[in-house]
């Protein structure tokens, strides 16, 4: 039986993990210290809480399948604490029936009658999306990427560390029965881990990027913590850069660079690409950050890395920013991070009905938007090409701000060109017509193992350029001139 106490605590622990977007497993191992829990308690606490999670998007759908009468007078029972909603369905439906009474809903709400019909539309729900599709089940599972640091060694050179230290190189069908363990001395003891958490396998879409399970403990390896030779990045944010394909000796801008992973890949793809030859004619990138915190971040990422001979960090808006010298442009703004996944997946369980806000949000973010692209493909006469990318999965940020830019600029020679053609997975269409669509990249988490994200990328011949070209901005009726910042989400 769990204490009212112990639910209150399970409640603002599911709130904790849910807003912070932080691990759920830390923030419990973190309350086991601080609230001095007995062992059988926490494990409880933590069993209840891991669960609760797992199943809180079917409860939600099994909600939503409801009477309309009958859900309402659940969302009004549970208004302000979405939260205790889905732990007293949980423990309801699929657990041990054990904080009914503490939490004491309404009791006609809870009836005989309403709990059958309850348990018709779990099934339902349960038949309509497998626990496999479900976002708590892809975001436990989502691989771990790091991509090798050309500027430290090469792939066949980090292929050979990892595997000196027991990893081994796969395909990413192989499982490992849970008995086949590897066996290593720390501390002077030797200790058995299962095999399962040593394997990597090598990514079909970005060159130098290694792939690894889930649970396992790259990010803790003395290559990405000491030598820097791996840099953990998920896959579809290492696109960008892949599919750039900057010319050796261009200079190309990364407008909004904090940490500053893009600027970073690219010239650690520019050496993998053309080897001694990037030595002799590097590409340079000038990294902008407009945000004090966020430009300190992205000095010291550049620093720790070894990227200062080839990044230039600029504290500085790109909106004022010009510079007639450069080819390339990366345009990666800030956005509704609605594609984090393991961030956000959360996000339509934290409440009961949906608010305004979002869309107004939306409005406010895709101005924005428009205005650094426009800016980009407007006021640097020798650019010749710019992405665009977000990791949102709204169209608003994504087809409609590169559609509506791109009716500006095709008078100047702008054009969509196909990026990463192989990608099986495209833009969409209206109001970007099919060629346009099929020229942008999206990622769908479900689909992909990666973050949702978009990218766009806008080519010209220079020939056809004008050197220099000014024209007021003009966006439609729906754009709403406030500043982004009033609207910068919580956690970021
Ligand atoms: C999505 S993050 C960039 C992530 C980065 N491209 C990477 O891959 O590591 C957006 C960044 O844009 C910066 N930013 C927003 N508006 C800006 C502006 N007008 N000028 C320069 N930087 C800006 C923010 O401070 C934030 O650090």
């Amino acid at each position: 039986m769990l204490s009212k106490e112990l639910v209150d605590l399970a409640v603002e622990t599911l709130e904790q993990c849910s807003k912070r977007g932080a691990s759920c497993k830390n923030i419990l191992y973190k309350l086991r210290k601080e609230r001095m829990l007995s062992q059988r308690q926490w494990k409880h606490l933590y069993a209840v809480i891991m669960q609760t999670r797992k199943y809180a998007t079917l409860l939600k759908e099994t909600v939503e399948l409801l009477p309309e009468a009958l859900q309402n007078s659940l969302y009004r029972c549970f208004d302000s604490r979405p939260w205790l909603l889905w732990l007293f369905l949980y423990d309801l439906l699929l657990g041990k029936n054990e904080i009914g009474s503490t939490v004491s809903p309404d009791e006609e709400v809870c009836s005989e009658q309403n709990v059958k019909l309850l348990w018709q539309c779990l099934e339902t729900a349960k038949k309509r999306t497998p626990l496999t599709d479900q976002p708590a089940w892809l975001a436990e599972n989502m691989y771990i990427y790091a991509r090798v640091n050309h500027l430290k060694g090469s792939l066949e050179a980090v292929h050979s560390s990892l595997e000196s230290s027991g990893y081994y190189n796969t395909t990413q069908e192989e499982t490992n029965s849970s008995e086949q363990v590897v066996t290593f001395v720390k501390k002077g003891a030797k200790r058995k881990y299962p095999l399962e958490l040593y394997k990597f396998w090598l990514d079909a879409d970005v060159s130098s990027l290694l792939v690894f399970p889930s649970n396992s403990k790259i990010a803790q390896h003395f290559l990405v913590r000491v030598r820097r030779k791996l840099v953990i990045q998920d896959k579809a944010s290492c696109f960008v850069a892949q599919g750039f394909d900057a010319q050796l000796g261009w200079k190309v801008v990364d407008a909004c660079a904090s940490p500053g992973n893009k600027s970073m890949h690219l010239i650690s793809k520019g050496v993998e690409q053309h080897g001694d030859k990037f030595y002799n004619n590097p590409i340079k990138v000038i990294a902008i950050d407009r945000d004090k915190r966020r430009f300190d971040l992205l000095n010291r990422t550049i620093h720790s890395f070894g990227y200062e001979s080839y990044i230039d960090t600029q504290r500085a808006d790109f909106l004022e920013w010009s510079d007639k010298d450069c080819q390339g442009i990366i345009l990666d703004p800030s956005c509704s991070g609605s594609g984090l996944f393991k961030r956000n997946w959360t996000d339509s369980l934290d409440e009961l009905q949906q608010k305004e806000t979002h869309s107004t949000r939306l409005r406010q973010l895709s101005f924005f938007q428009k205005k650094m692209l426009r800016h980009a493909l407007c006021d640097f006469p020798n650019c010749r090409r710019v992405t665009y990318s977000t990791c949102s999965i709204y169209k608003e940020e994504n087809e409609i701000v590169v559609y509506e830019v791109l009716q500006q600029v095709k008078d100047l020679g702008w054009k969509l060109t196909q990026f990463l053609p192989k990608w099986p997975r495209r833009g969409f269409t209206d109001p970007l017509n099919a060629e346009e669509a099929a020229a942008c990249v999206r990622t769908d988490p479900k689909l992909d193992h990666t973050n949702g994200f978009f990218v766009a990328c806008f080519e010209r011949a220079l020939s056809n350029t004008p050197l220099s070209y000014k024209n007021p901005i003009v966006f439609s009726a729906s754009d709403c001139n406030r500043s982004v910042n009033s609207f910068k989400r919580k956690r970021t």
